[in-house]
Formats: C-alpha cells, structure tokens, sequence
C-alpha cells in the first residue's frame, strides 16, 4: 500500500483514481504548518501539492521513504527540486493542464485593463454613476506583443487574433515557419517595446528573465501601453513599472503574480491603473480537475509500472552503459551550456558527433544532457533528460548525431555544435585519464580548458602584448586568472582566449576588455555546475 500525502487545496474529483486505486492511500491535509509538513512527511511514498506547499530542503530532510513529489500545476517553484534530485526524489508536474485556464485569464485581464472594468465596478456598486471616468480603448486593430510563445503564450495570440489584434511574438524558440503558421508576426523585443499597444508576458522566471520589463526596457515602450502578466512574479521589476505608471509612460498594468506572494507591495497593488489577482492563473473548476487527475495517473503509472512521463528531474541512473559514461555526464551539460551561451540565441539545428570509445557506446543519455544544457538556458528547471527530446522537438529544434569509432586524437571525443541562421557556436570535448573532462575545442580554435563556473571567451587580434593587457584589465577589477589559453588560426591571424575566473566579470570588465586594441570580443561565460579549483 502506498501512501499519498495532499498538502495543498487540491480538487477531490481529479484525485478520484488515485482514492478509488486499492494499492493507494491519500490523507488530505491541505494547509499543515511547516514544522508539522517536515515531521509526517517521513510516512509517505508520495506527495502532491499546488503552489502553497513550500517543500524546501529542509522539509524533505526526515523524506526518507519519499519517491515522488508532484506538483498540481506547471512552475514547480516552490519545490526545491535539486533537494528532491539529491535524495533521489522524482519531482513531476502537469504541463498544459492549465494551459487554457491561464490562457483566458490573460484575456480577462486585457479586457479588463482596456474598460477599467475592476476600477468602474468599484466605483458603480457604491453608489458613484461616473460615466466620464472611465472611457476605455479597443482592442480591435491594437497590436499584442506576446512575450514567451509557449504553450499559454501562442493561446493566448490565438484568441487576440480573432478579436481582431495584430499579434507580434517573442520567443527564442520562435521560427518564421511557426509563425506564418500561426498568423502572427515575429518580432523582436524592441520591436514589442516599439510597437506593442498591449505586452503580455509568458515566459518563465530563469535567470534570463529576472526584470527583463526594467526601467532601460519601459522607456523604450510606446506611451500608454499596457502591460499584463499572468507568468511569473520578478519579471516585471515592480519599482520600474509603479514609476512608469506614475509618469504615465504605462496607461496600465495587469497582474497575477508578484515579486513575493503573498504581495504586500501597496504602492503597486493600490495604483488606481493596476489591476491584481492573487495568482489566480490556474484557479478554475477545469484546470484544478485536470492538473489533479493527470498527477493521479502518472503517479499511478511511477508506483505501478515504473514509467515516469512527465518528470522534471531525474534521479542517478544505475547500470553498465551508465558507469562507462559517467564521466561524461556533467561535461555534456556544460558543453551543452557553453555552446548555447556562445550563440546567444535559441538554436534551430544541434549536430553531435561522437568520435573513439564512446562512439561505440549507447549515448542516448550524453545525447539528452547536452540538449538540456541546451534548453535550460531559455526554459529553465522544466527541462530534465526525460523530457529533452520531446522539448527540442517541440521548440521546431532538429538534430544529427553521428558515431565514428575512429579516435579524433582522444580515445574518446565529442563535438556538439549549434547553428542559427547561418550563425555557429561549437565545444569539443574530452574526458583526459587522471585529470578529468576538458574543453578541447572552442568555436573551432584548439584549446584545453576545464570546465570551471567562470570563464572569459575573448576574440583578438594575434598582436603582441594582448595577454598582458588582458590580464591587467582584469587585475584593475580585481580579478584571479586561473588559467589562460590562446588558440590561432594562424601567425597574426585571428585568434581566441579562453580563461578561466575565480569570479564573475559583470558588464563594466566587459567593457574594460572590449576597448583594449586589438580586442574584437569578450563574452563572460557561466557554469553553474562547474568544476570548482581546489587549493593546494
Ligand atoms: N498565473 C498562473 O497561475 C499560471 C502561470 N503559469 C506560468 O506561465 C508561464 C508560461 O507557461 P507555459 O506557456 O506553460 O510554459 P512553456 O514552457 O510552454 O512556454 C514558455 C516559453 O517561454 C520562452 N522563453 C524563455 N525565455 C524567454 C525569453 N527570454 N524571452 C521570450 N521567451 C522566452 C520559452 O522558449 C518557451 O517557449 C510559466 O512561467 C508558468 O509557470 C502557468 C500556469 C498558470
Ligand atoms: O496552482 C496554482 O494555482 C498556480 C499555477 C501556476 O502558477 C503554474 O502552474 O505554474
């Protein structure tokens, strides 16, 4: 018998499956204190929650004899699924579940911010008849920049189009093909700023899209635009929207989620042109039945046939195959990173090849890591190796990987390279006996660097004197080189420098870098899960 723990206010109907199941148990305890959470949870084999259940670390620290963790709805934020990926925790969702929900939220905020209809409300059912306050706009002929064309992004666009708005779409992932496909226009996000009479956000919160709606971002919009987001909380930085509402630069703003919730921001919650909802994205009969129901079957599915469909991680694989490619596993994230930090923009074909040794092995799983180094850049925690495949596919990514046992200099080598309308970034790699994974390969130019969470990617003139410009720039900001190398193409050519940091180098040792003659480029590149040097 298995025993489920439901800690937040989930729908009962959508749960049925698992309440009718006879090898299940479920205890609904929605709304437990923390202290309480972190003590029962070790009599459980599973647990499902929505948004208010904070599973953090240190919940699931007594979580022995927890094996999944699900979460009734899209964002997994408030599970912390490294915790969970530690302990060896499947953590799954249900994408799209609440696709339509969110969707049409997103409407009813749009119409909503375009009649005032929340603020005339207000006014009329106290008494007030002020048909002068509140002359509105239309939407028809306006243009929609729908930033994230995902899944509640393009519903989205489909339903403003038959309102009659002019759609443009924002996403990495977009294609022109896609969006011919679905009668909109792709654009850039300073062509949304320029042009977008409405901006609804779509993406999810990652590192890329943390206050992505700024001041610089908000001054470059039309004046009166009106922004919504049914997303996520932070990416709108709400200081800069209250100053552009306050100038009037932003004629409105509607909002779901917030920096924290619940939100106790009043000078944004009680601005007379914005409107809120207490993250109420996914809050309908429908939604809640669906998310609840497609968690019920696959945890069903997890316990009874061990087949995981929707995981957003994964825990250690055991067996052969996975012993001898072990080595490789992390480095092929990195590559996967590194490549994607070096095209700076989403890919639409990966070529992997797979050269010596390990061409003679089953690397499917290499295959996955490095296309979610890949993705992860612009989809965040949603990525995992179950669901690579099935994401590139779906962002219209394709991919080749070749095999050819012959050795390329290395028993065993991998090159995995990007391309983007006639744009490439490549990384070519190794794992050396005794001293462990190396880049060996960088945009074409022969290098050997490891994979350390910091590096510096510099673009040069072979010139004399460049090394020790370079490395004083970096001195004057204080920063440790741990290695440095040059790879040409050939004497007084062009040339790459590839270094490694003991710390980040913001934008203003960017620029340093970049107005040292001979210089063309310098990109800061980030590891996450790089190698950390140690001290001797
Ligand atoms: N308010 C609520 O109750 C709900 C909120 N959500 C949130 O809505 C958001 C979107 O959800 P889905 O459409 O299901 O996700 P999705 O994964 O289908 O789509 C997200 C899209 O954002 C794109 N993206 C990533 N970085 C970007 C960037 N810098 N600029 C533009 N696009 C970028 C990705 O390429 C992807 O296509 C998520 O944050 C999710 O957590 C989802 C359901 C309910
Ligand atoms: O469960 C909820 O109400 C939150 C939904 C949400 O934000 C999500 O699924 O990402």
């Amino acid at each position: 018998m298995y025993k489920i723990l439901v800690s937040d206010a989930i729908s009962d109907s959508g749960l049925k499956a698992l309440y009718d199941h006879p090898n299940f148990t479920v205890d609904k305890k929605p709304g437990l204190p923390a202290e309480e959470l972190k003590i029962i949870i070790q009599n459980y084999d599973a647990l499902i929650v929505r948004s208010q259940t904070q599973v953090t670390e240190e919940i699931l620290e007594n979580a022995n004899k927890l094996q999944v963790i699900a979460r009734a709805g899209v964002g997994v934020d408030n599970i912390d699924v490294k915790a969970a990926t530690k302990k060896g925790i499947i953590v799954i969702n249900a994408p799209g579940a609440n696709t339509i929900s969110a969707a049409e939220l997103t409407m009813a905020m749009m119409m909503s911010l375009a009649r005032s209809i929340p603020q005339a409300h207000a006014s009329t059912s106290v008494g007030k008849w002020e048909r002068n306050s509140f002359k509105g706009v239309e939407l028809y002929e306006k243009t929609l920049g729908v930033v994230g064309m995902g899944k509640i992004g393009t519903e989205v666009a489909m339903r403003a189009k038959s309102f009659g708005m002019k759609i443009l779409g924002y996403d990495p992932y977009l294609t022109e093909d896609r969006a011919d496909s679905l009668g909109l226009k792709k654009a850039s996000l300073d062509d949304i700023a320029q042009e977008a009479d409405f901006i609804t956000i779509h993406t999810p919160l990652i590192k890329e899209t943390r206050g992505l709606i700024n001041d610089d971002y908000l001054a470059k919009t039309k004046q009166g635009v009106r922004i919504i987001n049914c997303a996520r909380g932070g990416i709108i930085d709400e200081a800069a929207l209250v100053r552009a509402l306050n100038s009037g630069k932003v004629a409105g703003a509607a909002l779901d989620v917030f920096e924290t919730e619940p939100s106790t921001n009043l000078e944004l919650l009680g601005h007379p042109n914005v409107i809120v909802t207490p993250h109420l994205g996914a809050s309908t009969v429908e939604a809640q039945e669906k998310v609840a129901h497609e968690v019920s079957e696959e945890i069903i599915e997890i316990f009874e046939t061990q087949s995981i469909s929707h995981a957003v991680n994964m825990p250690q694989i055991s067996g052969e195959t996975h012993k001898k490619l072990q080595p490789f596993i992390t480095l092929g994230e990195q590559m996967g990173m590194l490549a994607i930090q070096l095209l700076k923009e989403a890919p639409d074909n990966i070529e992997i090849n797979y050269f010596g040794e390990l061409a003679k092995e089953n690397t499917d799983l290499l295959t996955r890591t490095m296309v979610k180094g890949i993705l992860s850049y612009h989809l965040g925690d949603t990525v995992n190796l179950i669901n690579a495949h099935h994401l590139l596919k779906d962002q219209g990514v394709t991919s080749n990987v070749s095999k050819n046992p012959k050795s390329k200099g290395f028993a065993s080598y991998v090159e995995l390279t990007l391309y983007r309308d006639g744009a490439k970034s490549n990384i070519g790699a190794t794992v050396l006996n005794g001293y462990g994974a190396r880049i060996v390969k960088m945009n074409d130019y022969r290098v050997d660097v490891r994979p350390e969470p910091y590096l510096l990617y510099i673009k040069h003139h072979d010139i004399p004197g460049m090394i020790g410009r370079v490395g004083s720039t970096l001195g004057d900001f204080d920063i440790n080189i741990g290695t440095m190398q040059v790879g040409r193409s050939e004497v007084g050519g062009e040339a790459i420098m590839v270094l490694t940091l003991d710390k980040i180098a913001d934008k203003d040792v960017i620029h340093a870098l970049t107005v040292i003659r001979g210089l063309e480029y310098a990109q800061f590149l980030e590891l996450p899960n790089g190698v950390v040097p140690v001290m001797s």
